[in-house]
């Protein structure tokens, strides 16, 4: 689905992103992790296409080099969700779900664009605010009309899209975080593929296909949460003491820190 060879990007004569390798299949849930200013989130948006860089060529997006990608149809392809969501919109929540329809009509929306947002808020359980101000909402409930935009946006008939989320756990009940993430995998068990920041170790062990570790702007590991997950690696990268162990209902690696 994307892959990026050797993708090294500066800011300010800062080295931000060093030799970094990828290569996320379609269906793959990719889990990327990492101590703070480990590079997650510009890596994120390097992927995205959202940073203005020369260094794309590098990167291609179902076997096409990113930047040649016209952008019209690359947001039919791919949506991103924002580690910083606007706080401040001055439209109703049904309104800002439609936003993630935008490339789809151009002066009005049609049928299947309410549907697809009916659709979307009822997965990320907004129906009922959604003729409620955006603006008064609480953090977590603004993180789940976000997640719903983005889901509206991808709601086509294109058979593999990509889904970038920087932390969508943000602010999220015990409930939500879990139900997010089930509606992720979900999502790439139709051939679709996630690639997500998290800060949460074990609820990536949990979802995850493949995870890379990032520290200091490389990739420190890149595999199974088995392979990624031992307490050395993590040690290193945290500069933190954990225990590995199994889960006791569900046999995934678990991560005991402290
Ligand atoms: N435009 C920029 N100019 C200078 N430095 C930058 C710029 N953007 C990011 N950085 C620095 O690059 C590093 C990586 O930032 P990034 O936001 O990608 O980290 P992150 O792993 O997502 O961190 P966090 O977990 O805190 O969100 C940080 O040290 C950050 O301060």
């Amino acid at each position: 689905m994307i892959k990026g060879q050797k993708i090294n990007y500066q800011s300010q004569k800062i080295s931000i992103l060093k030799d970094v390798d990828i290569n996320v299949g379609f269906g793959e849930f990719l889990a990327i992790v990492g101590p703070n200013g480990a590079g997650k989130s510009s890596l994120l948006n390097l992927l995205a296409n959202e940073i203005k860089t020369d260094n794309k060529k590098n990167i291609q997006f179902k076997g096409k080099i990113l930047s040649d990608w016209n952008l019209e149809e690359l947001s039919k392809h791919k949506a991103k969700f924002s580690q910083h969501n606007a706080q401040d919109i001055p439209l109703l929540v049904a309104d800002v779900v439609m936003m993630g329809r935008y490339p789809y009509f151009s002066s009005q929306p049609h049928q299947e664009d309410f549907e697809s947002v009916q659709k979307a808020m009822a997965e990320t359980d907004v129906v009922h605010f959604q003729k409620r101000e955006y603006n008064s909402l609480s953090g977590g409930e603004k993180q789940r009309v976000h997640l719903a935009r983005v889901l509206a946006q991808l709601d086509n008939e294109i058979e593999n899209t990509l889904l970038f989320l920087d932390e969508p756990l943000n602010n999220l009940d015990i409930k939500h975080q879990y139900k997010t993430l089930e509606l992720i995998k979900n999502y790439t068990k139709t051939n679709n593929t996630a690639i997500v920041v998290l800060h949460d170790l074990n609820l990536a062990a949990q979802f995850a296909d493949h995870i890379l570790l990032m520290e200091k702007g490389s990739v420190l590991s890149y595999g199974s949460p088995e392979k990624v997950f031992t307490a050395e690696t993590i040690s290193k990268a945290y500069n933190f003491p954990c225990t590995i162990c199994k889960h006791p209902v569900n046999d995934n690696t678990m991560i005991l820190f402290g």
